[in-house]
């Protein structure tokens, strides 16, 4: 029988240091987060990065905790009970990291009779530190527990249409009465060198912030390559000016040169260019999180205030909207009927 496995990041059981930090030890622990030997990664994640930030990311998480618990966690019941309401296959929902594990979901759904599964990384794009870690993660917990069921993922759905036409609706609803200067793009960052390592025989994309050739070999994983497809089709779709449209990165670790240009960076320059009044839209999730509510909402808000800003608006991600409901839904659905999935390839 077939079912659909949906997968996101995951948070912390609840916003203290305490939970914060086996939640940041899993997360930053993982090979395809911090790509560096276990000796250095452990050094790093354990003897520097884990002495204080778990108490400066709980206080960051207890600013935007929901009654009910953690924003992205929350957000992706609802969006998974949802779908549940528009397919017949049964839906699991797991998290990559913290206690609501992938391997409970699989099992939730071979209870179900399920061994043909739709693995669905809620990530619009690819990145090795993602979407990658999901996949990966599911086929080590496949191999290792559920070797009857069959994988089949639901590839990075940054440039489909739907998507795109989803996207788009929802930013137009955001931005309804907000008389703006400028929109703001903002994607999670991914360090350089995660760009370089999914294009090791050529390093294609270009620091300045271009993107490298559409025909490039690295297309298939290179992140930074997708996130501009998604603002330049969401820039067509909306019928938006050059110049009303810019992208940046966000949430950069120290260390490392990460992908540019800076989001905080980029409010300064844009106040000082004299856009006032500025939307800000995060498409790289999916969910509403700590990134989106806190880094963007709140902390951006003040740091481009503080620049000179004088209006300032976090459109929401899609959430639980019907509309993105209704488009994952056709997919999973088409695939339950046909065995394919109409969703472009990312080639
Ligand atoms: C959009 C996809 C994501 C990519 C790519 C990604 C890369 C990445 N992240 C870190 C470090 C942290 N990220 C944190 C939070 C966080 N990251 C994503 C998504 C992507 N990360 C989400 C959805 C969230 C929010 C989780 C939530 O509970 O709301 C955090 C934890 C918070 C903090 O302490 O700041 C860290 C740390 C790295 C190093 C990385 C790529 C190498
Ligand atoms: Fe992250
Ligand atoms: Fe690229």
């Amino acid at each position: 029988m077939k079912g659909v496995l949906l997968v996101n990041l995951g948070s912390p059981e609840s916003p203290t240091a305490k939970d914060v930090k086996p939640y940041l030890d899993e997360f930053l622990m993982d090979e395809r987060v911090i790509d560096a030997p276990k000796w250095l990664r452990t050094i790093l994640v354990r003897g520097i990065i884990l002495q204080t930030r778990p108490k400066k990311s709980a206080e960051a998480y207890a600013k935007i905790w929901w009654e009910e618990g953690s924003p992205l966690v929350v957000i992706s019941e609802r969006f998974s009970n949802k779908l549940k309401t528009q397919t017949e296959m049964p839906v699991a929902l797991g998290m990559r990291y913290g206690t609501m594990s992938i391997k409970k979901a699989m099992q939730e759904l071979k209870d179900k009779g399920v061994d043909d599964v739709l693995l669905v990384p809620l990530y619009p794009h690819y990145a090795m530190s993602s979407f990658e870690t999901v996949v990966v993660k599911v086929l080590e917990e496949q191999k290792a527990g559920f070797p009857e069921m069959k994988i089949t993922t639901l590839p990075a759905f940054y440039k489909h249409p739907e998507f795109i036409k989803a996207l788009s609706e929802s930013i137009k609803d955001g931005l309804e009465g907000f008389d703006y200067d400028h929109i703001l793009f903002s994607y999670h960052g991914i360090p350089e060198r995660h760009i370089r390592k999914s294009d090791p025989t050529s390093f294609h994309c270009k620091i300045d912030g271009t993107c490298c050739n559409v025909n490039s070999v690295a297309h298939n994983t290179c992140y930074r390559h997708q996130v501009y497809d998604t603002t330049e089709m969401v820039k067509a779709y909306l019928g938006l000016k050059e110049e009303q449209v810019s992208s940046s990165f966000q949430s950069r670790l120290a260390g490392d040169p990460w992908l540019k240009p800076y989001t905080d960076y980029e409010f300064e320059r844009l106040a000082k260019e004299g856009k006032k009044k500025l939307a800000v839209i995060t498409p790289a999730f999916v969910s509403d999180c700590l990134e989106t509510l806190e880094e963007i909402a709140m902390e951006g808000k003040e740091q481009f205030m503080e620049a000179g800003g004088v209006e300032y608006k976090h459109i929401p991600c899609m959430n639980d909207n019907d509309t993105w409901v209704k488009v994952m839904a056709k997919w999973v659905n088409d695939w339950h009927a046909t065995d394919k999935l109409d969703v472009v390839p990312s080639t």
